[in-house]
């Protein structure tokens, strides 16, 4: 390739392991690098403004091509903190859920759970800006990434939406994963997977050049959030694909 190619990252906290290593790397030579929230670099990559993104995985299905370049993802094995269904009152009693206008993966996985797993009956309303403070009496929220850390502070009720998938199916879930349009040189996938793996090795390191008093950011990177991408993920993110397909949730 001759030009740079061109990466998009998330901007929440839960990416910085993921970024941590690409500060004074080779591979840094070869790419050029933005970032903004998920649904955003989502269509992004879909438009083909960008090569390579860390997109919300259920944008899968909207994509001609596509092939995952590393081994590191964002992922779950238990309750993820920050992908929540946010609420003044018990599950049952909920009538209306805000859909996060910044995910992709999470809104289609709420509504795999609350038809599949929960299966209630409520309205979905979509947001384009600040929702939270909607957030009251029988209207929920669903909220990710950082501002969900925070809602955790505000709301009495709060819903794990990767601790329910894990009960649902016993497979660990994928939110997003590193994923290009079109097949990039072997050269470059090989030093940007070193890149994006050297945080997940230094998570101490990170938490260092991230103070945050909202949330531990130790118990975060180490016990909520779960970066490598192993078998059992791919099972996971296969399965959450196969329900999109299914029902189009997305
Ligand atoms: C765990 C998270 O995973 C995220 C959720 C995404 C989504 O819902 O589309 C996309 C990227 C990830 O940043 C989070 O943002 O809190």
């Amino acid at each position: 390739m001759e030009r740079k190619v061109k990466v998009a990252a998330v901007s929440y906290l839960n990416t910085k392991p993921l970024l941590y290593g690409f500060r004074n790397h080779p591979v840094m030579e070869m790419m050029e690098l933005s970032m903004d929230y998920p649904a955003k670099i989502a269509q992004q990559l879909i438009d083909g403004e960008v090569d390579v993104a860390l997109v919300p995985v259920a944008i899968i299905p909207k994509l001609k091509e596509y092939h995952i370049i590393a081994d590191y993802c964002i992922g779950a094995e238990g309750p993820v903190a920050s992908v929540c269904l946010y609420s003044d009152v018990p599950l049952n009693e909920i009538k209306r859920i805000y859909l996060d206008y910044q995910s992709r993966t999470s809104v289609a996985l709420l509504k795999v759970l609350v038809r599949e797993y929960w299966k209630l009956d409520v309205e979905f309303v979509n947001t384009s800006g600040d929702y939270q403070d909607k957030i009251k009496g029988t209207d929920a929220g669903l909220v990710i990434g950082d501002r969900a850390l925070e809602q955790r502070k505000v709301s009495p009720y709060i819903y794990d939406l990767a601790e329910n998938w894990v009960r649902f199916t016993s497979l660990p879930f994928v939110f997003a994963a590193w994923i290009s349009n079109k097949p990039l040189p072997a050269a470059f996938t090989k030093e940007f997977n070193n890149a994006t793996g050297i945080g997940i090795q230094n998570i101490p390191a990170v938490v260092a050049e991230n103070p945050y008093d909202v949330y531990d950011l130790t118990t975060y990177y180490i016990h909520n959030i779960s970066y490598p991408f192993t078998p059992a993920k791919r099972q996971g993110m296969q399965k959450f694909l196969g329900y999109l397909m299914a029902e189009q949730a997305v």
